[in-house]
């Protein structure tokens, strides 16, 4: 387990030096191996970060952003994570870069989990960053505390890399990647804006001596893959 943590003192602050540190991982990364891979969270945490990060001066035709989930809804609708990347990332100078979609127009996730599964393997890996929000219950991505598939999907020795949420509490059936896939990264970034959520980084801190996992936040503040750097802000 490895954690740095930087606080700021303003959700902009956070998001401009995330943006900041996202867009030279991703020069460095063209400029080393011709092409460079962005997983993103969904939310409304990222978008202050990607307002910023498409105006950086960036090979962005040689960058593909991957969303970490995706809700079963068409890019068009308001819901949709692809749609959240194409209005405020994949734009200004980014409008040149490609999104992998975790969508298709069948009708569940499970459906479509061999495409995009080939699709998303088609993707070199490790990826070179990933940028990941949190829930105020310890989510990440789709990985909800308290759901069956959310155990499968946090084992880091599992040989999957999407996981499947069929029939949520609320909202949409989901597909998102799973922690073995989340944590094949040079660079994993979590963006913790707020009092309540940094609350709840405390107690998923706390958990990891207690050995206690049920919040899906301390799996991925345990594991030795990938150092976790995390922003936070009051
Ligand atoms: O698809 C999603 O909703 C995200 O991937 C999800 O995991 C998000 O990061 C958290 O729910 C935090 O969302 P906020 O940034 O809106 O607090």
């Amino acid at each position: 387990m490895t954690v740095h943590e930087r606080t700021f003192d303003s959700r902009d602050a956070l998001a401009v030096a995330l943006a900041a540190r996202l867009a030279q991982i991703l020069r460095e990364a063209v400029a080393a191996r011709g092409a460079a891979s962005l997983v993103v969270p969904g939310g409304s945490t990222p978008v202050a970060v990607f307002d910023h990060l498409s105006r950086a001066d960036i090979p962005w035709a040689k960058v593909t952003v991957i969303p970490c989930d995706e809700r079963w809804v068409a890019s068009d609708h308001p819901d949709s994570n692809e749609g959240l990347i194409r209005r405020h990332l994949l734009r200004d100078k980014a409008d040149t870069a490609q999104a992998c979609s975790l969508y298709r127009q069948l009708p569940s996730p499970a459906d479509a989990l061999p495409d995009i599964a080939r699709a998303l393997g088609a993707i070199p890996r490790p990826f070179d960053a990933v940028f990941l929000g949190m829930g105020e219950d310890g989510h990440i991505a789709s990985l909800f505390p308290g759901r069956a598939e959310t155990g499968p999907a946090l084992r880091i020795d599992a040989a999957l890399d999407l996981m499947v949420l069929t029939a949520p509490a609320k909202g949409h059936p989901r597909i998102g990647l799973t922690l073995r896939a989340l944590t094949d990264t040079r660079h994993l970034f979590l963006a913790v804006p707020g009092a309540e959520k940094r609350v709840v980084l405390a107690q998923a801190m706390a958990n990891i001596e207690k050995g206690d996992d049920r919040l899906p936040l301390t799996a991925l503040l345990r594991q030795d893959r990938v150092p976790v750097e995390i922003l936070t802000c009051i």
